[in-house]
């Protein structure tokens, strides 16, 4: 339990520095109303004590300051003559409660404590909400393949250390779900899990979006802003698409890796954060290196531990189980089986979306079956799909252009709607959103969406 003891009196703040000390909290004292905003708003701290009279800044305003703060600390106010008015005044400004010197040294103990289990139930319930929010959709890695299997281990062996890993593989391989299984396999699983796509979010507010923002660190920045990094302290920080980093915050992050710290945009003061990195990437970053687009000592750094994901073309022994393992989950209790027709089908195509297009295939083949049985013909794998850009033998297409070509053509016939291409495509709209920059597309002029 981090407490921090805001008290100018020397005598008394020593006392009872060595006393919460001597009872196994962990306490940072500061003589002075300024020192102890400073090092609230830089520190994760359980529960702050505050003087009502300091020189700087009162104990009042102090608390008014850190309550305008994301997930301030517990409050408790400590009055000097015991005036009611100045009692009142702090428990509407939000403490936790107030105390009137002199006090025992266990009464103040008792409501520390008390504040902290306060604080530790909130945190909780918050942990609770988005692990059952969390829980539903990614709870189980499927597999059957070998060298999928041996990653599954790998897993669970690394899943406590807090080195970073990066996760490599196509779009729909399931990144994502191996850095949550990380996550909640890990000691960090009662912590929170904070997932960022990088390809979703514009290069100029990406540095602000991870590390925060000071007030007034630019005109309209009117209150300071927790970055990612920030929201995820004790927890895993998960960096989809981390080649879509520009080159700034990729030192940025490389300093933040390295010393554990970093400062806001605007901020002169250090940041301490305790988080565990994971970084996915559909694109080859050693390539990206050698473009100079990528910074090799980040690679390394987030190359510690690696995961490579096979594309599900690579593992047609797992087509059959994925298949059926979603149509269970959208048969909503009927019995549904595939027809030896569709399962061949199934493991005949190519699969681009992969993971993520099976299971749109099979909730959709889920739909249409009749009389518990899946035909090949109720497969949406669609020859329509491959119609129009399937090249003659003199014009054999590289697999970009073909993938090129293929998504301007539904893009097209989705009238640009990318909700509906997304899922035409079996990407997801975050991984379209990024195809649609790294190959310059432009909407038409004209279309709304
Ligand atoms: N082996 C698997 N077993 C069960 N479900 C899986 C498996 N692999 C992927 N999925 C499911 O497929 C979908 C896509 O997976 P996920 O989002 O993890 O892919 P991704 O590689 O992170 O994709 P992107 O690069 O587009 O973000 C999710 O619904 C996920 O639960």
């Amino acid at each position: 339990m981090r407490v921090l003891i805001a008290e100018d009196e020397t005598h008394l703040g020593t006392i009872l520095e060595q006393f919460m000390t001597a009872r196994g909290f962990s306490v940072h004292i500061v003589r002075d109303g300024r020192a102890a905003l400073e090092q609230l708003r830089t520190e994760n701290f359980d529960v702050a004590l505050l003087d009502v009279v300091m020189p700087e800044l009162d104990g009042l305003e102090v608390l008014r300051l850190i309550r305008e703060e994301p997930l301030p600390p517990e409050i408790i106010v400590i009055t000097g003559n015991g005036t009611i008015e100045t009692a009142i005044a702090a428990l509407k400004l939000g403490a936790y409660d107030f105390l009137s010197k002199p006090y025992r040294m266990a009464e103040i103990e008792a409501l520390v404590r008390r504040a902290w289990e306060k604080r530790m139930l909130a945190r909780d319930n918050m942990h609770m909400a988005s692990r059952l929010q969390r829980a539903t959709p990614h709870s189980q890695f499927v597999t059957h393949f070998a060298p999928l299997t041996a990653v599954l281990s790998m897993v669970d062996k690394i899943a406590p250390s807090p080195s970073p890993v990066l996760i490599g593989g196509e779009s729909g391989t399931g990144k994502d779900l191996v850095a949550r299984l990380l996550h909640a396999n890990g000691m960090r699983a009662e912590g929170p899990f904070v997932d960022l796509n990088c390809a979703a979010i514009a290069e100029s507010v990406m540095e602000m979006e991870l590390f925060g923002v000071e007030k007034g660190a630019f005109p309209g920045a009117d209150q300071r802003r927790m970055g990612l990094f920030e929201l995820a302290a004790g927890g895993t920080l998960y960096l989809d698409n981390v080649g879509d980093l520009d080159l700034k915050v990729q030192g940025k992050l490389l300093r933040a890796l390295e010393s554990g710290s970093f400062y806001r945009v605007g901020g002169t003061q250090k940041v301490e954060v305790d988080v565990r990195v994971v970084a996915s990437s559909t694109r080859d970053l050693s390539r990206m290196v050698q473009a100079g687009t990528f910074r090799d000592d980040l690679l390394h750094r987030i190359n510690t531990i690696r995961i490579a994901l096979p594309a599900l073309r690579e593992r047609i022994v797992d087509i059959p189980l994925l298949a059926q393992h979603f149509l269970a989950e959208f048969a909503y209790g009927r019995s549904l089986r595939l027809t030896d027709d569709a399962l061949s089908a199934l493991e005949k195509y190519r699969w681009p979306g992969n993971v993520r297009e099976l299971r749109n295939v099979m909730e959709r083949a889920a739909l249409l079956a009749t009389n518990g049985v899946v035909e090949a013909a109720d497969l949406p794998l669609g020859a329509e799909v491959g119609a129009g850009v399937r090249p003659t033998p003199a014009q054999v297409l590289s697999l970009g252009e073909l993938e090129r070509r293929h998504i301007a053509d539904v893009l097209e016939r989705s009238h640009w709607h990318q909700g509906r291409a997304a899922e035409m495509l079996g990407i997801s709209p975050k991984t379209l959103y990024r195809k649609i920059r790294e190959y310059g597309f432009k909407r038409p002029s004209g279309r709304s969406v």
